[in-house]
């Protein structure tokens, strides 16, 4: 492409490493070896000198914003190339509407992201971060009998049993849990030896058996609000809900009731709803809710092979290659 730069990399918007959700050094390093990249900030002070020039727009952790007003001004752009699988936040009626195509990077993040499901797992029950409160603060006094809740041996339900289900049945059978899950569609894979899941076909007969519940699933129409008070009702009040998909899976108000009404034992959140929440949220009060700022995917090994996988999309699509990891 003929550009003012002096290279034929594509011009992409992408959001500034110092911004809240931006792109992180080991990213942009990854970013500048492949396009012209052009700041979220840099433009909105300078629409008209990047308008036309740019083709294609990197989202970071779900920035920048892709909305109509950021498309008008953007009538040269061709793809939304996402650095991360759920495409939940994106319109994607209204992106379809302008013939732009969406690719995220599904799969390479699923290991990773059953690893923090597990650390979230084992962190709540053996209670972790109040331990180690209680070591640090002289005002806690240190005990040693401070017990959590056992895990080798527990029952796990996994709701949602695609790529990230999997790896995290494979994780729990290593724990010597009792696997049952539920999905839409029955995962013969999941129920052989390797990892012996037992699949429910429906939430009210996969919640009342399981100490642990994790939720895998994407935040789509049929998923929002799956969990509210009807679901934590069927839980043992000994459980603990683990949600590593989408805060907005679970409905806030009800978990709020059911934590603080004892009918669940705790929760362990990497995503809530609203994200993050605010500074005077009750939940944030609450000893046995274990809080991680949306991490399934971080580290850098993995956000970096994510970022390298999202530029190779946006390039594809860009030269008219068939794309691997195409939302639309
Ligand atoms: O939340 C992270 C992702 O969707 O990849």
């Amino acid at each position: 492409m003929a550009d003012n730069s002096g290279n034929d990399k594509p011009f992409v918007l992408a959001s500034r490493p110092d911004d809240e959700k931006g792109i992180p050094y080991y990213g942009v390093d990854i970013l500048k070896k492949h396009v012209n990249v052009v700041w979220y900030e840099d433009f909105l002070k300078d629409k008209a000198k990047y308008s036309e020039l740019i083709q294609g727009v990197i989202l970071w952790v779900m920035a920048p914003r892709v909305d109509a007003a950021l498309l008008d001004a953007l009538p040269n752009v061709k793809v939304i190339s996402n650095v991360g699988a759920g495409v939940n936040f994106l319109d994607l009626d209204l992106l379809s509407s302008r013939g732009l195509k969406v690719c995220n990077t599904p799969r390479i993040l699923n290991e990773t992201t059953a690893d923090m499901g597990m650390t979230l797992l084992l962190a709540s029950a053996r209670r972790l971060l109040e331990g180690d409160q209680m070591v640090r603060d002289p005002n806690i006094k240190w005990q040693i009998n401070f017990c959590g809740r056992q895990v080798s041996g527990a029952t796990l339900g996994i709701v949602g049993m695609g790529g990230i289900g999997y790896a995290v049945a494979q994780r729990a059978h290593a724990f010597r849990m009792n696997i049952f899950y539920h999905n839409r569609t029955r995962r013969p894979q999941a129920e052989e030896e390797a990892v012996g899941a037992q699949y429910c076909a429906s939430l009210e007969e996969l919640l009342p058996q399981c100490d642990f519940v994790i939720i895998m699933t994407p935040l789509t129409a049929e998923t929002k609000g799956m969990f509210g008070k009807k679901q934590f009702d069927l839980m043992k009040p000994s459980s603990t809900i683990i949600n590593i998909a989408r805060g907005g899976i679970i409905n806030t108000a009800a978990l709020l009731e059911a934590l603080q009404n004892k009918t669940i034992a705790a929760a362990a959140l990497d995503v809530t709803d609203p994200e993050p929440l605010p500074d005077d949220h009750p939940l944030l009060k609450l000893q046995n809710v274990t809080f991680t700022p949306h991490l399934g995917s971080a580290t850098v090994q993995t956000r970096s092979n994510m970022m390298s996988l999202a530029v190779q999309n946006l390039l594809d699509a860009l030269s008219g290659k068939p794309l691997v990891n195409q939302v639309i």
